[in-house]
């Protein structure tokens, strides 16, 4: 059964309606934001994939996604947003950013991964949101 049938199937008070409504609203304009910078972060990622499949640089950068992790943290308690679910949503974004980046250079004939560090620093990789 699906959350509007679930909705539905039971009698809501129209003030809770209302209420749900209101916040679903929001829910869904912050989602639809969230996605709008997620396309322009992996619009300026392509760029770097780009300019380091150019340069012969290597897709990961472990000790730049050190320090993005610890900023990202930081950013996040103080935000009272769990630090932990922070990291792994920053790793699992980054994880897709390095297989973009590979794809590049593999299409610009530097082979998968050349050099050090393929795959996030933290080796979370596809995994990173269901880990613990
Ligand atoms: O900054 C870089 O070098 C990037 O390639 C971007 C990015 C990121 O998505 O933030 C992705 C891979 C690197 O390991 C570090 C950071």
């Amino acid at each position: 059964m699906s959350t509007s049938e679930n909705d539905a199937a039971r009698h809501i008070d129209a003030s809770v309606r209302a209420e749900l409504d209101r916040l679903r609203e929001s829910i869904d304009n912050i989602d639809a934001a969230v996605v709008h910078m997620l396309a322009e972060r992996f619009k300026a990622t392509q760029q770097v994939g780009r300019l380091k499949a150019d340069h012969q640089l290597p897709p990961a950068d472990p000790a730049r996604e050190n320090r993005q992790i610890a900023r990202l943290r930081q950013l996040a308690q103080s935000a009272n947003l769990d630090p932990a679910f922070a990291e792994k949503l920053l790793n699992f974004i980054i994880a897709e950013v390095i297989r973009h980046h590979e794809r590049i250079a593999e299409e610009a004939g530097n082979g998968a991964g050349s050099g050090t560090g393929s795959g996030s620093g933290s080796g979370s990789g596809n995994g990173a949101l269901t880990g613990a």
